[in-house]
């Protein structure tokens, strides 16, 4: 089976195209779980080609969609994302560079929600560099995150606060189709915080499905310094969901401005909170790596 390995700011995926024949066949009306083990299997770093995630591209069977193609992305640990910016990208940038559809712009559906993207640069060769993806409107009902804790006044969790081993600290709650817990900080978030606290917010009870937790440093009004332990992952170099949900908690905060820069560990991404219709629109880099075969 033919593998592509890329990655959006270091955050690495093996993308696998099964548009048609028996692969289309054997994943796109199977149940989501049905490429977990594989996706376990391709992310292993020693046994195998090793990635933050795994990503299924499938023609859109659904009759009720504008979208052209389907996304399912799936975590080291198998579990299944309904959201992943990164992986978006990668996405538009191979189904761009392999012709499969015309112009820059193109629609992928990712579990509920269609994602319109635009090429917004190519390299001298014509190849997809930057990607603009529309991730839709931040969801803060706790019902829908999903989280356990009551919402405070403004009827979202922009100021919850979440009581894990190490302590008690206010967080920002929401979901951009995955679940995200924003906690802010005054220094650059050093590894003891991030490898610690990171997993006992991921699996702390008050999220019923986990959460992916960003730590949060403000630059300026516009600039932010970001690094996330992921669900179903650890640290990564970058998630793209995550740097949504955190211009979004920034702005609820009084913390930034609606367009902003992340710094993320394996690069920069452009986030824009649109006031016009309430979609966060993320601009960053997709990259191809290398293409091999898979044997197993
Ligand atoms: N670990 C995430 C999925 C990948 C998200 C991230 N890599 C991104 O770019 O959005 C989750 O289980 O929700």
């Amino acid at each position: 089976m033919r593998f592509t390995k890329m990655h959006g700011c270091g955050n690495d995926y093996v993308v696998v195209e099964a548009l048609r024949g028996g692969l289309a066949e054997r994943y796109a009306a199977a149940p989501i779980d049905a490429a977990s083990g594989l996706a376990a299997s391709m992310c292993n770093r020693h046994y195998g080609v090793g990635a933050d995630g795994f990503v299924l591209i499938l023609p859109e069977t659904r009759d009720d969609s504008d979208a052209a193609f389907e996304m399912r992305m799936y975590n080291p640990d198998g579990s299944y994302s309904a959201m992943c910016g990164n992986a978006l990208r990668c996405v538009a940038k191979r189904l761009a560079d392999t012709g499969e559809f015309d112009g820059d712009a193109v629609v992928v559906r990712t579990a509920d929600t269609l994602v319109p993207m635009r090429i917004i640069s190519r390299d001298p060769a014509g190849r997809a560099e930057r990607i603009e993806a529309d991730l839709g409107e931040p969801i803060f009902a706790p019902d829908s995150i999903p989280c356990r804790l009551s919402a405070g006044p403004e009827g979202d969790l922009r100021s919850a606060v979440i009581e894990h081993a190490g302590g008690a600290r206010t967080a920002t709650v929401l979901s951009m189709g995955n679940p995200h817990c924003v906690l802010f900080v005054d220094e650059s978030p050093s590894d003891e915080l991030v490898t610690t606290v990171g997993p006992q917010i991921e699996t702390h009870p008050a999220f019923p499905q986990r959460t992916n937790v960003e730590f949060v440093q403000v630059l300026a009004p516009n600039r932010l310094r970001q690094r996330t332990w992921e669900r179903g992952a650890g640290e990564t170099l970058a998630c793209g969901s995550g740097a949504c949900a955190v211009a979004v908690a920034a702005v609820l905060t009084g913390r930034t401005e609606r367009a902003a820069t992340i710094q993320l560990s394996g690069g920069e991404l452009d986030l824009l909170w649109r006031e016009s219709d309430n979609h966060v629109v993320m601009t960053g880099p997709a990259v191809e790596v290398f293409t091999g075969e898979w044997s197993m």
